[in-house]
């Protein structure tokens, strides 16, 4: 339902990894029809020049939110192709309202765009994004990430549980 919170999908994600402490922590939630919504504050460690955030780590977020939307379409899906622009830097403390929709899928390929804006949901577009994912099945994960993780993530039930979500396209 929109508002709702989507949760993570793997809690050791960067982007959005309750368990990560070294990541961005991004919480998405639904939107209307397939978009979603989040927020990021750009703390000390994202510095890319003295006071502004590192344009790669904005990218990550973008990719998080873009990347969220499988959640909406029901669809395991990984970043195929990803292109930014960088419209205004973005100081650190500042907060980037993040909003991403899909706006097609054809066979695998799912197509979607995000943005970034600062000063509030309604502030510039400070950065932006068009993406290319592809749908994989679960074991491109498991033949692909190195063993002590995968093993540790199958033996997680919440994890299991994330996976099984995915099984039932509706
Ligand atoms: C047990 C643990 C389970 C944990 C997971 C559980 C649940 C997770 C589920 C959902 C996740 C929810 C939220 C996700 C949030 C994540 C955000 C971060 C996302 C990322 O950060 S994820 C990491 C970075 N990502 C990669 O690590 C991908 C590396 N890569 C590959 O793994 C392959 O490259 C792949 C699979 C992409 C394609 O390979 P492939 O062999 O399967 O398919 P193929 O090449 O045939 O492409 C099929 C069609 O896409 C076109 N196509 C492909 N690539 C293109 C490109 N770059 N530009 C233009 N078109 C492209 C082709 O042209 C063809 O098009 P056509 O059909 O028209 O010919």
């Amino acid at each position: 339902m929109p508002g709702e919170l989507l949760g993570a999908h793997y809690d050791q994600c960067f982007g959005c990894g309750e368990s990560q402490p070294h990541g961005l922590h991004l919480a998405a939630r639904a939107g209307e029809g397939v978009s979603v919504t989040a927020e990021f504050t750009v703390q000390p460690a994202h510095q890319g020049a003295p006071g502004l955030a590192h344009g790669g780590v904005l990218v990550t977020a973008l990719d998080e939110t873009l990347g969220s939307l499988s959640w909406m379409l029901r669809i395991i899906a990984v970043t195929g192709r990803l292109e930014s622009d960088f419209l205004r830097p973005v100081p650190v403390g500042s907060t980037l309202y993040l909003s991403a929709r899909c706006t097609a899928v054809d066979g695998r390929k799912i197509y979607s765009s995000a943005e970034g804006r600062i000063g509030g949901p309604d502030g510039p577009v400070a950065v932006r994004a068009d993406a290319l994912f592809v749908e994989v099945e679960l074991g491109h994960f498991t033949r692909n990430g190195r063993p002590e993780e995968i093993k540790a993530a199958m033996a997680d039930p919440d994890q299991v549980k994330v996976a099984r979500a995915f099984e039932v396209n509706p």
